[in-house]
């Protein structure tokens, strides 16, 4: 209850406000809700996806310009304005976003500075649009007999319209597309070996800020009933990242308080400075990037996240029991599983993996060894389709995956940890776990939107614990993952791949990090997986830990295979003992 005072508070003070603050409040609080749904759609993309846009003031312009133009010019009603509105924004987004976001690095905030000085000089260049004197005369809206031409009533549309669109982003976040939006950030690489494909959510997170945009550029265009390009330029879609990235950018809430803050701080500034200096526009652009590099500098998660910090935590109940997940059916014990075929792997002229063969059968437990760069986690990298060989082929439960990329590979049942550990630590060990169950959901953005997927959530949470249990991460499956030791965070990573369902399991390091009890429930836990079907290949270098446990070893040298066979009979190999255990074991 006392964490969820601010938001209680917040909502009382937007229903009550109309009735006690003047004519003047009212209409900041506007213009603070026209901005925040902008914002609302830069946390999203920005804050949230890790997706930095510099046009975002444009979409806005797209929308009010679509629907002046539409009501203005062809007499129809605001509604349809909005349709255009949307229509417009959208496929604007979508065709940028197609163009762009494969490139990745900086083409998108690149081509959308493009993108904004663009829109500007076509609005302030077109006949039809008016050219640099905009459209004026746009009707107001209505909806039957009720009219939104005043202030007070646009306030009412206004914030109705925010507070749904942010409930909307709230359950999308916690939804199975949201989960994977909040994965962007750990890179590609992570996303897509858990069957995410990175590019579609990159695309849709675009499209969506650019919707939100769009619809506040509708109801600014009705509000002030005039559009002109002046307010859609480059430097106004700076104002909106400052909104965003000043309210918190990682935050819902962060767009509402950033463009509170924003729209404030400003007015007070065009009351005060003019009294002091004839030259108040360039000081408060000067005072506005000061304040930009303060919070950078104190408060860079922004304002919202400082003031949390101060809050107690929500306890959030344990994930209620549900229905089981469908299981794989797992291939003949003792089939080929995966073939290694003269595979090899050069970076420029070093040739990291050599002519390497060797294969694993389902059921077994196989461990790949070898001194530091013998070409191990390269392998690894190469089977699950993060690399693709320069000669050889891969071939996993009879399909040559040689030319497939990680995401076909996660599909096709192959799961796997990082020797450096890929998690994100602002999300809990659940919300980690469950992104490994993404394959295995289906509900898409709407779905999640209007939570029509609450049946598959509660199977996803209940798998996501059943692992978590499974690895002895069940206790507290709301803490961040962030705040686990390192080789707690490794066996969370086994967890989350294990969500998965594989047929083959590829842990890198597993035991690096882990106290002997740990190591000894790691095994017995791996010896378990091997008991229900599972085959697991690992890169090891704990040799106690991998001679215990596995049924093969391979043993990699130079980037070429060196031997392969029984943990004792690699043990016993004098070339192992010179190569690796250094002759002393
Ligand atoms: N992307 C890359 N570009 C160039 N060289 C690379 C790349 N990745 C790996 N290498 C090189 O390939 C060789 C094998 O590296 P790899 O990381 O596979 O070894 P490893 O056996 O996993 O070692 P470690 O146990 O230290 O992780 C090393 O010489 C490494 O520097």
């Amino acid at each position: 209850m006392v964490a969820r005072l601010p938001l209680i508070a917040g909502l009382l003070v937007l229903v009550l406000l109309p009735s006690f603050a003047g004519t003047f409040a009212v209409t900041l609080m506007n213009y603070i809700g026209i901005y925040a749904l902008v914002a609302l759609g830069l946390v999203l993309l920005t804050g949230i996806g890790g997706l930095t846009s510099f046009g975002q003031a444009s979409f806005v312009g797209v929308g009010a310009y679509s629907t002046a133009w539409l009501t203005t010019a062809y007499g129809l009603s605001p509604w349809a304005g909005l349709v255009l509105a949307l229509v417009l924004t959208g496929v604007a987004a979508l065709v940028i976003g197609t163009v762009t976001l494969r490139l990745g690095g900086h083409f998108l905030p690149l081509s959308t500075i493009a993108w904004g000085i663009s829109i500007y000089f076509l609005f302030g260049n077109m006949d039809s649009l008016g050219r640099f004197g905009g459209l004026s005369g746009v009707p107001p809206i209505t909806l039957g007999p009720i009219s939104f031409a005043t202030n007070g009533a646009m306030y009412v549309l206004i914030w109705i319209t925010v507070c749904i669109s942010a409930l909307l982003c709230w359950n999308l976040l916690r939804s199975r597309e949201g989960r994977a939006i909040r994965s962007l950030r750990g890179g590609r690489i992570m996303s897509e070996s858990f069957g995410i494909n990175t590019f579609r959510i990159r695309l849709y997170t675009f499209v969506i800020a650019a919707l939100l945009a769009g619809l506040s550029g509708w109801l600014y265009a009705h509000m002030s009933r005039f559009v002109s390009p002046a307010p859609f330029d480059v430097r106004a879609s700076i104002d909106y990242l400052f909104m965003a990235i000043s309210g918190g950018s990682g935050y819902l809430a962060g767009a509402i308080v950033g463009s509170a803050f924003t729209s404030v701080a400003k007015n007070f500034l065009q009351d005060v400075l003019p009294s002091i200096t004839s030259n108040a526009g360039p000081l408060e652009t000067v005072i506005f990037s000061v304040i930009f590099i303060l919070l950078l500098q104190y408060a860079r998660t922004g304002i919202v996240a400082s003031v949390q910090r101060w809050l107690p935590r929500r306890a959030l109940p344990m994930p209620a029991e549900a229905e089981e997940m469908p299981r794989r059916v797992m291939p003949e014990p003792g089939s080929l599983m995966l073939e290694v075929d003269k595979v090899v792997k050069r970076f420029g002229g070093l040739v990291a993996v050599n002519e390497v063969d060797f294969t694993v059968r389902t059921g077994e437990i196989v461990a790949l060894i070898g001194p530091n760069g013998a070409g191990k986690s390269t392998m690894f990298n190469l089977i699950s389709g993060v690399l693709s060989p320069t000669e050889g082929r891969v071939r996993f439960l009879g399909q040559d995956i040689t030319s497939y990329g990680p995401r076909r590979i996660a599909s096709l049942g192959l799961s796997r940890t990082f020797q450096h550990v890929k998690l994100r630590p602002t999300m809990s060990l659940i919300d980690n776990v469950m992104l490994g169950a993404y394959r295995r959901t289906s509900s898409g953005f709407l779905a999640g939107a209007l939570r029509l997927n609450q049946a598959e959530e509660r199977r996803a949470r209940h798998e996501a614990m059943r692992q978590l249990r499974r690895c002895g991460l069940g206790d507290n499956p709301h803490e961040l993952a962030g705040n686990l030791a390192l080789g707690q965070q490794r066996i969370l990573e086994i967890a989350r791949a294990l969500a998965a369902d594989p047929a083959l399991l590829l842990l890198d390091e597993p035991a690096a990090g882990l106290r002997r009890l740990e190591k000894k429930a790691l095994a017995d836990l791996l010896r378990s997986l091997r008991g229900e079907g599972v085959t697991i290949l690992l890169v090891e270098h704990d040799m106690e830990f991998v001679m215990d446990l596995v049924d093969r070893i391979v043993v990699m040298e130079f980037g070429s295979k060196l031997t392969e066979g029984l943990p004792a009979d690699v043990r016993a190999d004098k070339r192992v003992q010179d190569a690796y255990l250094g002759g002393t074991a």
